[in-house]
């Protein structure tokens, strides 16, 4: 258990009522008590929805009444009206890639503080104004890289801090996902369509770059922390829409060792098209991440947005292979404990969390910045602007 104290309540507002937005909610519903948490409750006390106001509704009826004792929850059918509601202590918002910039203007706008689905933002320089924009109102910001506060990865970093494997010498990660995407993604999906900055990379590809930085990157004290250089990228487009439908990706990542020695190598790689066996993957018998040390290696098996296995092997250790698994407490996805996180940093007048700061959010926008330029993948003006307010489409708009 975290506190003895009575829990502090965190008030929800739900930008958006799509796929994730509803996983989210249904996690941070879940009793707190069942992963260990009791300093905070979460209950979510607004719903948006930028398609109808019957969407809204639905949501409430389907995802929040019932689960939060009396507290209310009002639906909107617009996102507005979302932010300017005094009951929302902080906003999350689950649109598309595409929408995060200008969602995340019009949230700080009205002076609240965000947690905003991956990828943060199109390009560095829209993650950039909007780090600016929270530190300027003083509000709490931060990218929902759920993967992070899993007690699997907060398990890794540790190993590798404690220098269990020896210096990192090179990681390989992979996200890819086997669907076809003729038959899986329409091209208006948002997982292909370039007006909702959809492909491989910014979806997927983001995961397989968490794992880099998560255990090269973050694993040194800031003042040691250098972006990666981007060596060499290969991108194929998807015939159809023009996003990438795979990527693969080449980094340094410059003096990254502890001794300051070593320079650590990256291979990441995604792809929505490439045959992937999950099933296996889950059983063990393919590791998605590979860290690499001096003395061992760290294989984590996917999918590494939702890790729950890993195994440690050792060059001279008599018990030369380790395996640990994770079971995932009151039959959550796995999403609580990035919400448990984001409550806590906004209680305790944080503005950003340690572990997915402000500095690696942009750094990783400029990682992604670079490899979209080596690979040739651009995004429609609008998408990519800077300007606020644009009037993007809403769905189905
Ligand atoms: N952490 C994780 O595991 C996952 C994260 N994600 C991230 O969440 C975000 C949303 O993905 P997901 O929930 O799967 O997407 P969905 O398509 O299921 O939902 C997106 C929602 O955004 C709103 N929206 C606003 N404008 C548009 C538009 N022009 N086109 C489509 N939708 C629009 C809609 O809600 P409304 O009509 O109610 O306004 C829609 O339901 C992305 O950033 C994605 O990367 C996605 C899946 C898993
Ligand atoms: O973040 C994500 O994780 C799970 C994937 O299925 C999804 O496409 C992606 O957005």
């Amino acid at each position: 258990m975290t506190s003895k104290s009575d829990p502090k309540t965190v008030r929800w507002g739900m930008m958006a009522t799509g796929g994730i937005v509803q996983t989210f909610t249904k996690d941070i519903l879940v009793d707190p008590v069942t992963r260990g948490v009791d300093d905070i409750k979460h209950v979510v006390t607004a719903v948006a929805s930028s398609s109808s106001k019957d969407s809204a509704d639905k949501f409430v009826a389907n995802y929040v009444e019932g689960k939060q004792g009396d507290t209310k929850c009002t639906a909107y059918g617009s996102y507005k009206e979302l932010v300017q509601d005094p009951n929302v202590d902080i906003v999350y918002i689950g649109t598309p890639h595409s929408h995060h910039y200008q969602n995340c203007r019009l949230a700080f706008e009205h002076n609240k503080p965000v947690l905003c689905e991956k990828a943060l933002t199109v390009n560095a320089e829209q993650a950039k104004i909007l780090f600016d924009e929270a530190k300027k109102r003083n509000l709490f910001f931060m990218e929902a890289v759920w993967t992070r506060y899993f007690p699997l990865s907060i398990e890794i970093r540790k190993l590798i801090q404690d220098g269990k494997i020896g210096e990192v010498i090179r990681v390989q990660s992979d996200l890819s996902i086997g669907a076809i995407p003729e038959e899986a993604f329409d091209a208006s999906h948002r997982m292909v369509n370039k007006d909702l900055a959809g492909g491989a990379l910014l979806d997927l590809g983001i995961y397989a770059l968490t794992w880099q930085f998560q255990t090269v990157y973050h694993t040194l004290p800031k003042e040691k922390r250098k972006a990666p250089k981007v060596v060499g990228t290969l991108m194929t487009q998807e015939p159809r829409t023009g996003a990438d439908e795979a990527t693969s990706m080449l980094l340094e990542f410059p003096v990254s060792t502890p001794s300051g020695k070593r320079n650590t190598h990256g291979i990441a790689t995604t792809a929505l098209r490439a045959h992937f066996d999950f099933e296996r993957d889950q059983v063990g018998a393919t590791p998605a991440v590979r860290i690499f040390g001096e003395t061992g290696e760290i294989q984590v098996f996917g999918p590494i947005y939702r890790p729950s296995r890993y195994r440690l092997t050792f060059r001279d250790k008599e018990e030369r292979i380790q395996d640990f698994s994770f079971v995932f407490p009151g039959d959550i996805h796995g999403m609580s404990w990035e919400g448990d996180e984001a409550a806590r940093c906004w209680l305790e007048g944080k503005l950003e969390s340690e572990t997915m700061g402000w500095e690696e959010s942009l750094v990783i926008m400029q990682t992604m910045d670079e490899v979209r330029k080596q690979g040739g993948l651009t995004y429609p003006e609008n998408i990519e602007s800077t300007e606020y307010p644009i009037d993007l489409a809403a769905r189905g708009a």
